[in-house]
């Protein structure tokens, strides 16, 4: 039995999920994430990858009855039968999520947005006031100049290109010190090379720290590239969980029909050459 099936750091069980009576966004999805694990979550526009992550971060309730319908997280039940837990706030403290979008505050520094990732770790008032302690600061400057954009930190977070302020929100989960992240299409309105740093960053902090990741995409490659495993959906189930290498252009025109393209970069080749030379460079300049 692997680690995975001992602890795993996110279970999702029997998982249902109803919009307005009809429209079925998850249909009995079960998955489980395994301590260490970066796995890519997969699947055309509509199949339920951002509802499903919205689930486990228990920012959305799944359907009542049935059985099952349970997710825990970091070991600590997240919601069960359609109800949140009373505690899901504590287990919110533990996990990084980080969203398409940024959820930055524009108007506020870089520096203080990546601070926002203590606001659960400290006292209320303190929080309120917005009062950090020079090492929760240097903590701040520490996780910016690890993805890259110290520079930044006196700006206001509006000013920043769409890399840097996703680079900044991965800084807020590591000044939190997320136990693990969650990362809802965190490259899906970057271009090319931003969307490499960011995907090197994740990979980076899941080596490193052992963290946890599980981070929904819309190109598959990016999933072979940077995930060992993938799990695909599609319509509201998963219809794939294994090794990324497995996922090859046959077998998704397989499991996705003419949906697949959606998921195939048209510059496939592009990509791995791209690689292959920023890889090159990294090796050089070490
Ligand atoms: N709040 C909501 N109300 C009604 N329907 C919803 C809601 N959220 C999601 N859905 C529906 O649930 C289904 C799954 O949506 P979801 O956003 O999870 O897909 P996705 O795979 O993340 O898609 P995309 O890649 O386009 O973000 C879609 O049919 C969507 O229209």
């Amino acid at each position: 039995m692997s680690d995975t099936q001992i602890q795993p750091v996110i279970q999702v069980r029997n998982v249902s999920k109803t919009f307005g009576n009809v429209r079925r966004a998850l249909i009995d999805v079960s998955v489980e994430i395994g301590a260490g694990e970066m796995v890519a979550l997969i699947g055309a526009s509509g199949s339920g990858k951002s509802t499903l992550i919205r689930h486990i971060a228990g920012l959305v309730v799944a359907d009542k009855g049935g059985e099952g319908g349970e997710i825990t997280v970091l070991g600590e039940r997240v919601q069960s039968g359609g109800k949140l837990s009373r505690d899901v706030a504590h287990m919110r403290r533990r996990l990084g999520v980080i969203f398409q979008q940024f959820n930055l505050v524009p108007r506020l520094t870089v520096l203080t947005n990546v601070l926002a990732g203590r606001l659960g770790r400290m006292p209320k008032w303190r929080g309120t006031l917005m009062q950090f302690s020079h090492l929760e600061k240097q903590l701040a400057m520490q996780a910016l100049s690890r993805v890259g954009i110290e520079f930044t930190a006196r700006q206001r977070a509006s000013t920043l290109s769409g890399g840097q302020q996703q680079r900044a929100a991965i800084a807020r989960c590591l000044v939190q010190e997320s136990e693990a992240i969650l990362a809802d299409e965190p490259i899906a309105s970057l271009d090319p090379a931003s969307a490499r740093r960011v995907m090197e960053i994740l990979s980076d902090i899941n080596r490193s720290e052992g963290t946890a990741v599980l981070v929904s995409l819309h190109q598959v490659e990016y999933a072979r590239r940077y995930c060992k495993r993938t799990i695909a959906m599609r319509d509201g189930r998963v219809v794939f969980d294994g090794p990324s290498h497995d996922l090859t252009t046959d077998f998704l025109r397989e499991i996705y029909g003419e949906a697949s393209e959606e998921l195939i970069l048209p510059d496939a080749e592009d990509f791995a050459e791209a690689h292959e030379q920023a890889e090159k460079r990294l090796i050089a300049s070490a």
